[in-house]
Order: C-alpha cells, then structure tokens, then sequence
C-alpha cells in the first residue's frame, strides 16, 4: 500500500457513554464519569477512501469544548500529505503544537493539548492503515533515527539529548526481533482496575477479583481517598479477595495535601500496595517527591501520570525522583509523538512505565505503545504492567484483546479506535438515540 494522499476534510465527534449509571470509572475526585471521546476522521483524497481515526478521552461534560479545540486545528491539518507525515512525524507533531496564536492556549496542555492528542493519534492511525501494520509493528519497524526525529526535543536536553536517545535506541535495536517474538507469542502484562472502582459494594469488589483471577490477572487497583475506614475496609476485601500473592495497587485520584497523602498511605499499609497513585495535585512535583520519600520505605512507591500534562513536567518528576511508576496516557499527552518523547525520559532514569488506561479508547491505544517500550526502548518487563479496564470495548470495530491477564499484540492494520458505526450515531451527544432515551426517562439529566 502507498503513503499516497492528503487530508482533504476533518470530522469531529462528541460521543458520550453513560458509565456513570452504574458507576464505572468512579473514583474519590471523579463521582459520576461518563467516559467520552472528542473523536476524529481525517478524511484524505486517496483512491482507496483510506481516513485516520483518533479520539481523545474526557469523562462528560467539556468533551464539546475539546472537540471545538480540535475544529480550530482544522486550518493545521487540512492539506498534510501523508508522506510528508510519514517522512518527519516530528516536524508534522511541531507544526501542530506550534501555531503562533493557539499556542496562547496551552502552551502545550490543557485543552488544546487534548485536541491535538486526538488529531496526531488520527494520523497514526492513518499512515499504520496505509502500511497495513497494526501501530506497535509500525512503530518497532523503524530505525532508531526515525524514532528520534518524532520526538519534540526543546525543553527535554538537559535530561535527555537526541544523540543519547538515539544510543539507547541502537543498543536494544539488534535485539529487537527476540522481544517482538517473545510479545506476540505471551503477549504484554495487563492488570485490572474494573474490579475497584470507588463506587462499588464491597460484595462486588470481592466478586470481580475472583472473575479477574480467572482471567488470569495478578494485579488489581483499588479506589481509595473518600473516606479512610471506607479505604481499609476496601482495601482489606480486595486484598483478602485476591490473596497474599498477587499484588494491589490503591489510586486516589489527586485527593489529598503531601502530609495527608503520607498518613492515609500509611494507614493503609497492611494492605501492602504496590503502588500509591495520583496521591496529590499532578503539578506538585516536590509534593511527590516527599511522598515518595515518605512511603518508600513502606515499600510502597509512588505512580502518577493520567493527569501529567506534557513531556516537560514528566521530565521534572523524574529528575525530582518523586515516582516510582511512569503512567503515560495516550491522549493527555499530545500522541504517540510525545508519549515516545516519556518512554525514552523514562528509560534513561530506570523508571518502569505502566500506562494508565481508565477510560474509553485507551486500553486500545497503551498496548501499542506498551509493546513498542518493551521491544525497542526499555528493553525490560521488569516491574511494569499495563493499566486494563473492561468497559465499552464492543463499540470498537478491532477491540483490545486480553488473555490469560495479558494484552494480546493486536494485528488489525492502524491503532484498534474505530468506532463502530452504529456506536457513534447512537452515542453522539446529545442527539444520539443513546442520550434521548436517557433524557426521556430523566428529564434534569445534563
Ligand atoms: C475517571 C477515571 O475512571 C479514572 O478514575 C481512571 C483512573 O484513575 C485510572 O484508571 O487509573
Ligand atoms: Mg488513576
């Protein structure tokens, strides 16, 4: 197939999933997410009708926001050639972060951030169909200047230098084929977070522990931050639930001041968590830095990264060493791009990277960027696993695949976040059948 072709138009979507009805995806900062996807289809010229698709995750209202942030980019994006992406991903990631007046904006988070996230992710997608590789094979297929080239390197060389990079990069890449083989016949080390989930009764936590220890998971995530005796009594079903061998991991979604977070921590240390997540504000760098200090030897570390708004402050939390876990998401940072700027960061500090992936879409973007870490840039498994939820998979045309607790290397060509069809009429907000119906039956509901 050829990298032929040029986006001609560009089509936003506001789709919306009424999660919060039974509160999945809750937690002790976000009561009631309805996980949602600013959606994208790049629309080319080719004669195949090949379109790049890309979302980018919010949980409800401010997802239209998102999406107009993605219509202002529309001027950026309509006339790229696919080749000319193809050839210096990098120059095409900076033309797109680097308009003079929407820069204002960010510069480089937030809003604007997102929106780009969404339209990079839909010309991966684009150039992985024209390829006919699934996004990790395109991505471990090119050469280790290549890789270094999409990276956007202003603000990262006092951590990290692109020659660095790029050394890195050629050590592991003789070695790559025994990894690649090594992914698609095990697969890529997932771990839950549905069965943990702030709003559910504790009956429910112990049920979906005993469902994912069938599936054959080890690790489970557990919500806490609401209420400290609600937390230890959680905390102590879920790890009588899963045993003494298989590891837990408590969230807390940003809840609570350095001190607070120690002590809460602390608390709950019977319960022996791997990892504390987002225990604090996600700008508060020396705020983790003292709670990784204070729980380390506790033998708990500190994991944060869903709410880390670009390359620069994942660099910052790394120098600082105030984590312990590197939690990449594919849509706050501005795309494959930039999430392969972190993993190179992330690797030079010895630092695991285990993606986060609550919300829609994501699980199907981190296995991409999973496996491609492993066979081409850290080059280890050790002490990383990757974040999946089981929700609203089947709305997807190539879902996730999880077996046996592991993320089966996708094979369909591009990066598995079509939506179906149907799906996206139905769930569009606030016209889609999906969304009447719910209003029909709940009149105040926004
Ligand atoms: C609102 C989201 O569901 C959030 O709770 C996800 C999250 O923190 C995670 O998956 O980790
Ligand atoms: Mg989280």
């Amino acid at each position: 197939m050829s990298l032929s072709g040029r986006i001609t138009d560009i089509h936003v979507h506001d789709v919306r999933f009424p999660t919060s009805l039974a509160l999945d995806g809750s937690d002790a900062m976000n009561a009631d997410p309805d996980y949602s996807a600013a959606y994208v289809v790049l629309e080319t010229d080719r004669t195949d009708g090949l379109a790049g698709h890309g979302l980018t995750f919010t949980i409800g209202r401010g997802n239209d926001i998102v999406a107009a942030a993605i219509a202002s980019l529309r001027p950026l994006v309509i006339g790229l050639s696919l080749a000319d992406f193809a050839a210096t991903p990098g120059a095409t990631w900076k033309h797109l972060t680097g308009d003079s007046q929407l820069r204002w904006l960010g510069p480089e988070k937030g809003v604007i951030h997102l929106a780009t996230a969404a339209v990079v992710n839909a010309l991966w997608d684009l150039w992985a169909k024209a390829v006919d590789k699934p996004l990790w094979k395109l991505l471990v297929d090119l050469s280790p200047a290549q890789i270094v080239e999409m990276v956007d390197w202003r603000y990262l060389t006092d951590a990290l230098t692109p020659d660095e990079a790029l050394a890195m990069l050629e050590k592991l890449a003789p070695t790559r084929a025994t990894r690649e083989a090594e992914i698609l016949a095990r697969g890529y080390p997932a771990y839950t977070t549905s069965a943990g989930w702030l709003g559910y009764e504790d009956e429910k936590i112990r049920r979906l522990c005993a469902e994912g220890i069938e599936q054959g998971f080890t690790h489970f995530k557990l919500k806490v931050g609401a209420d400290r005796a609600d937390d230890l009594r959680r905390a102590r079903v879920m790890r009588d639930a899963i045993g003494p061998d298989r590891a837990m991991m408590i969230d807390a979604n940003q809840r609570w001041d350095v001190d607070v977070a120690i002590d809460w921590v602390t608390s709950l240390a019977e319960c022996r968590p791997l990892w504390i997540e987002e225990p604090t504000s996600p700008d508060d760098i020396l705020g983790h830095a003292a709670i990784a200090r204070g729980v380390r030897p506790l033998g708990i570390g500190v994991a944060t990264g869903e709410h880390c708004q670009n390359r620069v402050m994942f660099k910052q939390l790394l120098q600082a060493d105030a984590i312990d876990f590197c939690q990449i998401d594919s849509c706050r940072l501005a795309g494959v791009n930039e999430v392969v700027a972190v993993l190179l960061l992330a690797a030079k500090f010895n630092t695991p990277v285990c993606p986060h992936a609550g919300g829609v879409g994501l699980c199907e973007y981190v296995q991409h960027e999973s496996i491609f870490d492993y066979i081409c840039v850290s080059g280890s498994l050790d002490g990383r696993i990757t974040e999946f939820v089981d929700h609203l998979h089947e709305h997807f045309v190539d879902p996730c695949v999880v077996r046996d607790g592991h993320y089966v290397a996708p094979t369909a060509p591009g990066t598995n976040i079509t939506l179906k069809p149907e799906s996206l009429t139905t769930h569009t907000f606030p016209d889609g059948q999906v969304w009447r119906d719910l209003r029909a039956n709940a009149p105040l509901r926004s």
